[in-house]
């Protein structure tokens, strides 16, 4: 199993006695699209990533651009796949500066902080809109600047697969727009894999490439967003009557109106 991209077969998990992912098969995630993973709260969306990232016991065969994630150990893994999980990063008393130069060192970019290093790292910050709290500490941030560092710290470690589990739930208007604007273009730039959890049905269908629909720990669709996300998947995933149009400016968005009982 070789080839550009990140393959994944065989991908099961247990907790316990409990098997919550069926041998999920999907199709090859491809580098420069992005790719929402959907579906009703406990379908399995975050075990899928963690099993993807290592972090969960799986038989999954796993390869990221011909190379075998699988059989990685974990601290080699993660310079290749980035998983950034659904709790914001610790409010640790580090400065978030200090705290991008620490995660670049976790992902083998070295511990070093020369100037270079320095510019680099304020120019992930300001990207995110953040340069301003560079010097700031972790635990005197809010939530959702909290979380626009741990996405700084997962782009800035430059990684070949991003696993983004909820990165814009604590986020403002303005800042899931630009975060999304951010992945798109990131992803598209450096070549890389993003899976990206959602639960905004909207970013999704106007903001990602691809989509993944899971339902009790089964992909029920897969496709193209545009293509995926219909009122009789919508239907039968969420239980809702919706509806998806086109607006004044071309762009699909879901309407929807009302739940089915
Ligand atoms: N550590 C755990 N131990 C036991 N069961 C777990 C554990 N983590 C998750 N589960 C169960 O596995 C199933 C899938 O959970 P998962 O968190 O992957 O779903 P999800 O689709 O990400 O949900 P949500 O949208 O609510 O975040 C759920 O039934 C959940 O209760």
């Amino acid at each position: 199993m070789t080839g550009a991209g990140l393959c994944a077969r065989h991908v099961s998990v247990r907790y316990g006695r409990r098997t919550v992912l069926h041998d999920l098969d999907p199709a090859p995630f491809v580098r420069g699209r992005v790719c929402a993973l959907l579906g009703p709260n406990g379908s399995g969306k975050s075990t899928f990533l963690r099993a993807l990232a290592g972090i969960v016991p799986s038989p999954a065969v796993i390869t990221l651009n011909g190379m075998d994630l699988s059989r990685m150990p974990l601290a080699q893994r993660t310079r290749h796949c980035v998983y950034l999980p659904q709790t914001l990063p610790a409010p640790v008393h580090l400065q978030v500066l200090e705290s991008l130069i620490a995660a670049r060192h976790v992902s083998g970019m070295g511990s070093g902080a020369d100037d270079t290093v320095i510019a680099d790292t304020l120019e992930t910050l300001d990207t995110f809109g953040i340069g301003d709290l560079a010097m700031r500490y972790m635990d005197e941030l809010s939530g959702g600047q909290r979380q626009l560092v741990g996405l700084a710290q997962a782009l800035g470690r430059q990684p070949e697969a991003l696993l983004l589990d909820e990165p814009l739930s604590a986020l403002d208007l303005h800042h899931q727009f630009s975060v999304m604007d951010i992945v798109r273009r990131t992803t598209a730039a450096r070549r890389i894999v993003t899976i990206i959890v959602l639960h905004d049905l909207n970013i999704a269908v106007r903001m990602t490439d691809d989509a993944v629909i899971m339902r009790d720990g089964r992909i029920i669709a897969a496709g193209p967003s545009r293509t995926v996300i219909s009122p009789a998947l919508l239907q039968q995933t969420y239980g809702i009557h919706a509806r998806v149009e086109t607006c004044s400016r071309g762009e699909p968005y879901v309407m929807v109106d009302g739940t089915i009982d």
